[in-house]
């Protein structure tokens, strides 16, 4: 029998006015947007920490250091790129991807199957293999009171 590891990724970033909005690859239209020093894609960075964290590859940060500036306003995608040819250079190949996004708005359903298009493309795998979940913070908190966006991702990678 193969081996099956599971990895958990947790990512937050502030919301700031007239700023651009990234979120699973897809640009949002809203009047605020994450803040970071990549496009700020708190999905992504998620699900690249998941799948990192499966293959025990320490963080995004370490392998992207948001003092370099080759990362600045880089596109998640290609960050979620490069960690799965890291985790390929292993021998892993990604089983599946669970994700949760806490998001007070805009409500982000509409764009769950561009994002999954966006993320299969980017690591290689099904659409199947993908899932993108969202809830608001019933207005609690910092979420509530939309100051930040956080999100979730489990993954399993298995190899032979
Ligand atoms: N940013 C969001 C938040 C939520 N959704 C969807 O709405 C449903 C209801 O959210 P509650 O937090 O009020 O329970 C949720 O289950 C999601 O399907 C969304 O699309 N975008
Ligand atoms: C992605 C990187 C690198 O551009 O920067 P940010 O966009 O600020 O994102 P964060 O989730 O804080 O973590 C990793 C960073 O080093």
């Amino acid at each position: 029998m193969g081996k099956i590891k599971v990895g958990f990724g947790f990512d937050v970033h502030q919301l700031k006015e007239n700023h651009p909005f990234v979120l699973g690859g897809v640009k949002l239209e809203h009047h605020a947007g994450a803040y970071g020093h990549s496009d700020a894609d708190v999905l992504l960075h998620a699900i690249c920490d998941a799948l990192l964290g499966a293959a025990n590859l320490r963080d995004i940060g370490f392998h992207f250091s948001n003092k370099d500036d080759r990362w600045k306003g880089i596109s998640s995608l290609v960050l979620l790129q490069h960690v799965v040819a890291l985790i390929k250079e292993k021998g892993f190949t990604i089983g599946n991807i669970d994700a949760m996004v806490c998001l007070e708005a805009p409500k982000i359903n509409p764009h769950i199957p561009a994002m999954k298009t966006y993320i299969a493309e980017a690591a290689a795998i099904s659409e199947e293999d993908i899932s993108i979940k969202a809830t608001t913070n019933e207005q609690m908190g910092f979420i509530g009171r939309e100051e930040g966006v956080v999100a979730y991702a489990v993954c399993l990678i298995e190899k032979e």
